[in-house]
């Protein structure tokens, strides 16, 4: 009996029995049960095409559940341009410095970015459900210190905490859903996280004008993120964990609970049910086989050994490092691009270009990048991952560079606190260049929303389960990290580089990072987990994806 009553199985010692030990030792670590060129219908769930066949309504309700943090994350993130504008002389009973501005605003990633390696580790050890109700807890007490506190030095401790739950919240989320995730929806659902982030960041934008006229209106802006992390709490109270966490914890007919649930209502769910309880039984016991055994089961001595094995493992295994490297290359891309110079300081920068209503004008930041990622959501798995990159980085990169040539022939500051007077629209003389530069803008939202913005966080697919969430954790650590560059040296560089070399700058890293997706990111849709590292044990398997892609929509 396990502490929470349940029994565990002994599904090792039955498949140990079914497959021959030799046979474990020579696939060694990224050797999928079955070859991922086999196009046989015993592949994971990838039999039926997804028009055939709809995912069932106990999925979608784990993933609005858990992408709940996502709405979370965004309003976490997009509420802070009207809190600053908004606050005034609340807080230490002056008016905020710059130092404090920027403190309130970077302590906010720099947490998320201590968070993220070590929820990976969490989540192995409580379980994906876990973590993210420990996210509430945090989100719920970060909104309401903030809304309560009179002091600057509060302001900061309630961001930074917000900070640990955006950390791990966006690291444990979509390892949460792509494990409970039929494979030919996986993409899709894990776009649906990305989809509340961005809905999140409207609704911030939303919020934050309606309370900017407000007094004290910031402390709603901030204590209403509170509210979301309540209701995730309720529902995710009686929401399971993931099958892959209970196989890997020994909860075996709890996880065969789970996936007959999930796969209710597919006409070939025992067999499919089957399926997947072999491939991630299959997988942990070639881990286990893998691992020194030697400590005594459940010690934490125990535990900290596979702790340190898992992170050998990672760096230390090709297959492994290859995944690392593609999801941490993602993840960099996503925020070094400067998307969020844009959500953080669009305000800044359509003040400086003499829009007379820059929060409004910002919010169509906010809205395209929502309506964008909508429709990445119906493509992602009809398109794929790669190829959605392929396509929409180049109309990053020339909305980027028109967006840089309309800058060159304009003469703006955008030193924030010296911003112009708003007028009533752009001025005559330089209407047109505005205008372009809002175009670019949002031609460049659109893009970015369609592909860089949603993919990378497919990045729990890359990894094999033993090291699937302390990878992801890496990868989001990496989308921290970069997140903080971008957030500190964006209005730096408007003002030291010029407004035309920021833009160029990162129309550069986008062509960087167009080369670097199409030499190392495979084409991930339509595989099943367990089936994904096989691609990546010997090279990048580039080549064998797109191959596989065409055999199964010939098929
Ligand atoms: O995927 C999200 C989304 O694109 C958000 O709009 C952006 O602010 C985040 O940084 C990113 O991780």
């Amino acid at each position: 009996m396990s502490i929470d009553g349940s029994t565990h199985d002994t599904h090792n010692l039955e498949l140990q029995d079914m497959i021959p030990r030799e046979e474990l030792e020579q696939s060694g670590p990224h050797a999928p049960l079955l070859a991922p060129t086999d196009p046989s219908p015993d592949h994971d769930d990838a039999v039926l095409p997804s028009e055939n066949y709809s995912s069932g309504w106990f999925i979608w309700i784990l993933t609005f559940s858990a992408g709940l943090s996502g709405l979370l994350f965004g309003y976490d993130t997009g509420v802070i341009s009207s809190t600053l504008v908004t606050i005034g002389s609340d807080l230490s009973n002056r008016p905020l410095t710059t130092l404090d501005e920027s403190i309130i605003t970077s302590c906010t990633s720099l947490f998320a970015l201590v968070a993220s390696p070590f929820t990976g580790i969490l989540a192995d050890k409580c379980g994906r459900r876990g973590v993210i109700l420990a996210a509430d807890a945090l989100f719920a007490l970060g909104a309401l210190i903030q809304a309560s506190t009179s002091q600057v030095w509060g302001m900061i401790v309630g961001r930074s905490i917000v900070g640990l739950a955006v950390g791990s919240a966006s690291a444990v989320t979509p390892l949460y859903i792509s494990e409970i995730a039929p494979s030919h929806a996986r993409g899709r659902l894990v776009t649906i996280m990305c989809l509340l982030i961005t809905g999140g960041q409207v609704v911030a934008y939303i919020v934050g004008w309606l309370f900017s006229e407000t007094a004290g209106g910031w402390r709603w802006i901030v204590g209403l993120g509170a509210a979301p992390a309540f209701l995730q709490f309720a529902v995710l109270i009686i929401l399971p964990e993931t099958p892959r966490w209970l196989v890997q914890a020994g909860f075996d007919s709890r996880a065969m609970n789970v996936l007959t649930r999930i796969y209710q209502g597919r006409p070939d769910r025992d067999h499919i049910v089957a399926r997947v309880m072999g491939n991630i039984r299959g997988e942990i016991i070639r881990e286990a086989l893998e691992m020194d055994q030697s400590k005594a089961p459940g010690t934490k001595a125990q535990w900290l050994h596979d702790a340190s094995e898992r992170a050998h493992n990672l760096f230390h295994d090709s297959g492994n490092r290859r995944a690392l490297i593609i999801a941490m290359m993602l993840q960099g891309l996503q925020q070094l691009c400067g998307f969020n110079s844009l959500m953080y300081f669009s305000a800044i920068i359509f003040t400086a270009l003499s829009f007379s209503s820059p929060t409004l004008t910002s919010l169509t930041v906010a809205v395209t990048n929502f309506f964008f990622t909508l429709l990445a959501f119906w493509l992602i798995d009809r398109i794929g991952r790669r190829r959605i990159l392929l396509y929409s980085i180049p109309v990053m990169i020339l909305a980027l560079s028109l967006c840089a040539i309309a800058f060159s022939s304009l003469d703006i500051s955008l030193d924030p606190h010296s911003p112009k007077p708003p007028q009533d629209g752009p001025d005559n003389q330089s209407a047109l260049y505005p205008l372009l530069i809002l175009f670019c803008l949002t031609l460049y939202t659109a893009a970015y929303a369609f592909g860089l913005g949603n993919v990378p966080w497919q990045q729990s697919e890359l990894f094999p389960l033993n090291v699937r969430s302390l990878g992801s954790g890496f990868a989001t650590a990496t989308n921290w990290g970069s997140n903080f560059i971008v957030g500190l040296t964006f209005l730096p560089m408007m003002e030291w580089l010029s407004p035309t070399w920021t833009f160029f700058t990162y129309a550069m890293v986008c062509a960087f990072g167009w080369v670097a997706v199409r030499a190392i990111y495979p084409e991930m849709s339509g595989l099943g987990l367990e089936e994904v590292k096989g691609l990546l044990a010997h090279g990048w398997g580039v080549e064998e994806s797109i191959q596989r892609r065409q055999d199964s929509q010939e098929s």
